[in-house]
């Protein structure tokens, strides 16, 4: 498991495009029979893909968190960005197609991740934050989900945004989740822009062209920056920064967050004049 530092505003203005990457842009997240994490230290959030192709791969505890499982402090979010698959804890099986969710409360231990066929494997990604009890743990598919439409085609915004983990949703301890799709053509997520210091958040970007590259923005509003990214890529939001981003093409991303306050509407919008 890689470890991240969490970043002073005044120590990430001074970052070269290659620091900015290496503190905040998350890659290769599948990789064929792995378990990838990445552990920030913003709110303790362990980020991760888990791609078993051929094999049944198991997301186990370590010596870095000094857990023997997993779960032992935590919760679990998994989105199935892949072909159908099934997520086993402690024995019960649940089926995930793609883009449905499933969250997996605290002392969760036997988790098993498989593909429903290594033709059009599953791709799992997840976020996990620290849980102070268990909450049950639960499927939440794509088909019903609810959805509410953002943006319009002026403003190249069109979109649709699913909360999936929150708070009239699947119940968590700090988790929140949701999925959002730009209409073809739009190209703008998350504009205007906001910032919430009570909470980190991070963008996973996918079903881009292979081409099609991402400009993700970020920083302090009035200082910000850009990472060039691709699909399958996720960056991190400390609390202090903004996040969103313009692609070359369509495309869908997963928000997740964890922090103090898991009210979704808990945000500060800037203010146009106020970006620099
Ligand atoms: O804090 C909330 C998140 O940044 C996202 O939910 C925003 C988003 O998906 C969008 O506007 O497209
Ligand atoms: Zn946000």
């Amino acid at each position: 498991m890689e470890m991240r530092y969490s970043t002073h505003p005044e120590h990430a203005k001074h970052f070269t495009t290659e620091e900015l990457r290496q503190h905040y842009l998350i890659q290769d997240l599948f990789v064929p029979e792995e378990v990838k994490l990445v552990y920030t230290h913003e709110d303790r959030v362990i980020i991760g893909g888990i791609y078993p192709v051929n094999k049944s791969v198991a997301l186990e505890g370590s010596d870095q968190i000094k857990a023997a499982t997993f779960l032992e402090r935590r919760e679990l979010g998994v989105f199935n960005v892949g072909g159908s698959g099934t997520v086993k804890v402690d024995g019960e099986t649940y089926e995930l197609a793609t883009k449905d969710c499933l969250y997996v409360g605290k002392g969760g231990k036997e988790l098993i991740f498989e593909s429903d066929s290594s033709e059009k494997p599953a791709k799992f990604y997840i976020v996990s934050a620290l849980a102070h009890t268990t909450y049950p743990t639960k499927k939440q598919s794509f088909a019903d989900v609810p959805s509410e439409s953002l943006g319009s085609q002026e403003t190249a915004n069109n979109r649709t945004l699913r909360r999936y983990i929150h708070d009239e949703g699947i119940q968590s301890c700090q988790l929140v989740m949701g999925m959002t799709t730009l209409e073809n053509g739009s190209v703008w997520n998350s504009m205007p822009t906001h910032v919430h210091d009570r909470r980190m958040e991070v963008y996973f970007y996918f079903e881009l062209e292979e081409n099609a590259r991402m400009f993700h923005m970020m920083g302090e509003p009035n200082e910000t920056r850009h990472l060039v990214m691709k699909n399958d890529e996720a960056v991190i939001s400390p609390p202090w920064s903004i996040h969103c981003g313009a692609a070359t093409g369509s495309y869908t991303f997963i928000w997740g967050m964890a922090g103090e306050n898991k009210t979704y509407k808990d945000m500060d919008q800037v203010a146009m004049s106020e970006l620099r």
